[in-house]
Formats: C-alpha cells, sequence, structure tokens
C-alpha cells in the first residue's frame, strides 16, 4: 500500500487531497498545527486506511526532524511528499505591510516547506522510482499582481528549488512538480485577510473559482503518473480568471 505525507491536511488542498488519496487506497501521514482538525480527519479516513497525524508547524525544523525520523515502520516506503501548508498574509501594497507578517510568510511558505523536504528526502530516495515531491507554487510565482510582494516571491522560490531540486534527483527516480494554481476557494482569503469572512466571500462571489477537490485530483494524478514522467511546472487556473493588462501611471490631464 503506497503512502504519502501531507503538510496542510487540517484545510483546503491539504484536507482534499487526504480524502482523495484515501479514496485510492493510500496509507496517509498527515500534518498540520491544528490538532483537533487533525482528529476528527483521522476519525474519518481511518474507517478507510491507515491514518496517521502529526501536529506540528513546519516553520519548527527540530519538530519537524524529529517526527519524520520516528515515523511507525508501517507507514513505510513513503512514496509521495506533498509540500502544501502555506499561507499568503496582508494583500495590501508592500509600504503598508507589517514587516513580520513578511517574515511569517517567508518563514512558512519557505523554510518550512525547506524543512519538511530535507527531513522527507532520505525517505523518498530509499523508494526511489515512482516517488514524488509535489510543491504548492502559485501562479502568484509567475505572474506579478498588487498585494502579491512576498508571497509572490515565496512561491517564485517554490519553483526554483523544485526546478533545482529535479537537477540533483536526476538519476534516483524521485519526481518533483511545481503545481501553480490560480483562484481556489478554500480558507486560503480568510488567513490573508486575518479572519474577514465578507472580504473572503467577496473574493469569491459571482466567478467560478477552483475548488479544493479539483487541485487534490491534480495531486493523485501527478503521484500516480507512469514513473517514467515528470511534469516539472502544472499552473492552472479556473476557465474565469486570466491576466490584467500592464498598469500605466500617467500624469493628471
Ligand atoms: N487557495 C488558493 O487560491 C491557492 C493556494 N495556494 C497554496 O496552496 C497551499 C494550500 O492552501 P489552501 O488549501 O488554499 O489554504 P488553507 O488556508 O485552506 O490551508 C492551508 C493549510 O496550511 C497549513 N499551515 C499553514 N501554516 C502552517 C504552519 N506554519 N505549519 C503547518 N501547517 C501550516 C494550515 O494548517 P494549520 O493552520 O492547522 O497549521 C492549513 O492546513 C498553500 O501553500 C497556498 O499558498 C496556491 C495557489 C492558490
Ligand atoms: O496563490 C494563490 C492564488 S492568488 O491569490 O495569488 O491568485
Amino acid at each position: 500500500m503506497p503512502s504519502v505525507l501531507i503538510t496542510g491536511a487540517t484545510s483546503g488542498f491539504g484536507k482534499a487531497a487526504a480524502q482523495r488519496f484515501a479514496q485510492a487506497g493510500w496509507s496517509l501521514i498527515l500534518t498540520g498545527r491544528r490538532l483537533e482538525r487533525l482528529k476528527a480527519l483521522e476519525d474519518e479516513l481511518s474507517q478507510q486506511v491507515p491514518v496517521l497525524t502529526l501536529a506540528l508547524d513546519v516553520r519548527d525544523s527540530d519538530a519537524v526532524t524529529n517526527a519524520i525520523s520516528n515515523l511507525p515502520e508501517n507507514f513505510l516506503p513513503l512514496t509521495c511528499l506533498i509540500n502544501n501548508a502555506g499561507l499568503a498574509l496582508a494583500p495590501e501594497p508592500a509600504q503598508k505591510v507589517a514587516l513580520e507578517d513578511w517574515h511569517t510568510m517567508i518563514d512558512t511558505n519557505i523554510t518550512g516547506l525547506v524543512n519538511v523536504t530535507h527531513a522527507v528526502l532520505p525517505l523518498l530516495l530509499k523508494t526511489g522510482e515512482g516517488a514524488s515531491i509535489l510543491n504548492l507554487g502559485s501562479v502568484a510565482g509567475q505572474w506579478p499582481y498588487p498585494g502579491g510582494h512576498v508571497y509572490g516571491a515565496s512561491k517564485a522560490f517554490v519553483q526554483q528549488f523544485s526546478y533545482n531540486l529535479r537537477c540533483d534527483l536526476l538519476g534516483t527516480g524521485v519526481r518533483v512538480t511545481d503545481l501553480a494554481p490560480g483562484m481556489a476557494e478554500t480558507e486560503f482569503t480568510l488567513v490573508r485577510t486575518k479572519g474577514d469572512q465578507a472580504a473572503s466571500d467577496a473574493l469569491y462571489r459571482g466567478t467560478t473559482p477552483l475548488q479544493a477537490e479539483d487541485i487534490a485530483e491534480q495531486l493523485y494524478y501527478l503521484a500516480t503518473l507512469p514513473a517514467h514522467i515528470n511534469i516539472n511546472r502544472l499552473e492552472i487556473m479556473p476557465v474565469r480568471q486570466a491576466w490584467a493588462p500592464f498598469a500605466i501611471n500617467r500624469d493628471p490631464a
């Protein structure tokens, strides 16, 4: 029975991925900070497959290393790592943002992802052919927009880190993908606006955003491709999202 480790499984893409992989019979190692949510998911999915929950903050490298080095044998070999835990904060212009919010995004989206990858890599290398690292990037890593500042830059890191990993993992059989979604309706905007439900509802109202299940389906597809195929980057937008023209600053008429 293959096994997958998913960071940020308490909500959104991570939770939907846990449900999708469980449906296909994979053993699940689920992580996040909110213990009660992890427990609820374990109660739901352990009816179907073996589930191990690890309450941890990906920013805490000691906690990550300790948890990964003590994985029970029945959850090994590990076939797939989904580096999904992440967040955006402060949709305001850069010049209005608190430095702490920038640090939180860097610590979570970059340092946290690196902490988990470093700890899990030896297990994936042991698995070899068919193993995968699926990193949640974003369209924001490729396309600039107002208020994207450090969030977009952190996702550009995810893309380049994914590509560079591929170079170093050549010959090991371990695959790496930067999965880059556009607008998707999860708790993402609630977190970004620090709990402003009205702002979150307004963003998704009157359009058709991606749903967490859409991304979970792509994650499952990527993890189960024939072992000789690596999709380097998969960018997905809702049909009802596209790019805006360049912004121009003009003198008053
Ligand atoms: N929704 C969108 O439009 C898009 C999202 N993404 C990316 O997808 C990923 C998932 O986002 P999404 O599902 O939408 O958002 P959600 O807010 O719904 O889920 C985020 C998950 O990340 C976890 N998380 C956040 N910080 C930490 C931390 N320090 N340590 C451990 N876990 C953490 C949360 O768990 P807990 O709070 O319990 O720790 C939660 O499970 C993120 O990396 C995001 O940047 C990319 C493109 C589009
Ligand atoms: O990563 C999230 C999608 S967006 O808000 O940058 O479009």
